[in-house]
């Protein structure tokens, strides 16, 4: 079973909705076992970063699992440029690791490098020209704020197709005003960190929401539904494309079953968002957001 929805970009490319995630659990691990077994099981969208310095067994696994390029989405995340070299330069050398000749998108990983040399605009011209060379199909920015979306728009001849953002209940409220500026813009919401209640925030507010809900939602498909699933079907109601990871290939088929379970009503969706503005958890990229 492979996930079959898929969100369409503002550069008219479409993107499996979810994406297997190569950081966190799999940061500077070798990643070529998790990643074989991910697209053996259903995924076809794979989410990797320069940052995570496991691009090489990213590339393995894809390799191993024998599928053709056209049929897999790669993502990777720029993380800073040594003195002199051209964005183009640095992906060319992700490329190299990952062993393809192109990737689906490819995202500026976290403002803060560039903003420090004063130099966002300039890394934005530098995506700009990756991706007019044929080396990133799409191109977009993660863990952009407000401000920093405003300052690439500002002068950009493409317009960023995807921001990817921290995105569950207990950070909803603070995604708000940059969710917004992206949808302005058509850029599409990828979300990190979906499942954190479960397991970063375990008895807080909106666990008892979330109960409810599963129970529901269960009831109504006659077949089980996770509170997992609950929490991944609520961003993907959100129009977001969502970025997991597990180590558990159960996890993997329930995470794609989601396409199954029924909608969260507006009611239910409105009572979880309200749950989870009772507190605010940021798990990752405390340094970008300050909060
Ligand atoms: N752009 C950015 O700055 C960032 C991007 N990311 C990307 O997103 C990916 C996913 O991020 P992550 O925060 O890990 O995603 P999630 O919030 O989806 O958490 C996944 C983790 O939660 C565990 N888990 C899932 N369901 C349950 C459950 N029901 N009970 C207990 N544990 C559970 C999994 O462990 P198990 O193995 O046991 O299933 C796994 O380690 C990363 O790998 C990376 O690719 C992440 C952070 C920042
Ligand atoms: O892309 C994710 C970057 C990140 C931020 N915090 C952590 C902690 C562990 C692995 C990756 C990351």
């Amino acid at each position: 079973m492979s996930t079959t929805h898929t969100i369409t970009l503002n550069d008219g490319n479409r993107v499996p909705w979810l994406a297997f995630g190569t950081g966190t659990a799999l940061y500077g691990k070798n990643a070529t076992d998790s990643v074989r077994a991910a697209i053996d099981n259903g995924i076809t969208h794979l989410d990797g970063a320069q940052l995570y310095n496991n691009e090489d067994t990213l590339g393995a696994g894809i390799k191993a699992s024998g599928k053709s390029r056209s049929d897999l989405y790669i993502v990777t995340k720029l993380n800073k440029l040594d003195p002199g070299q051209t964005v183009k330069e640095s992906l060319a050398i992700s490329l190299k690791k990952l062993g393809v000749d192109y990737v689906d998108l490819f995202l500026i990983h976290n403002p803060l490098p560039a903003i420090k040399e004063g130099k966002l605009k300039e890394w934005w011209q530098g995506m700009e020209e990756a991706h007019n060379g044929g080396l990133a199909k799409s191109i977009g920015v993660s863990n952009f704020r407000v401000e920093d979306l405003k300052e690439i728009l500002d002068g950009a001849n493409v317009i960023p197709a995807v921001n990817q953002i921290e995105l569950h209940p207990y950070v909803w409220k603070a995604a708000q005003p940059i969710m917004n500026l992206g949808r302005e813009h058509g850029i599409v919401t990828a979300s990190y960190g979906g499942q954190t209640p479960l397991v970063r925030a375990v008895g807080g507010p909106a666990d008892r929401v979330i109960s409810t809900i599963r129970e529901r939602l269960e009831r109504t498909r006659g077949k089980p539904v996770s509170s997992s699933q609950v929490l991944t079907k609520w961003i993907l109601q959100k129009g977001a494309i969502v970025v997991t990871t597990t180590s558990k290939v159960s996890r993997i088929k329930e995470a794609i079953d989601t396409e199954n379970v029924p909608d969260l009503t507006p009611e239910e969706i409105h009572a979880l968002e309200a749950a989870g503005s009772l507190l605010h958890k940021r798990a990752y990229m405390a340094e970008v957001f300050g909060e």
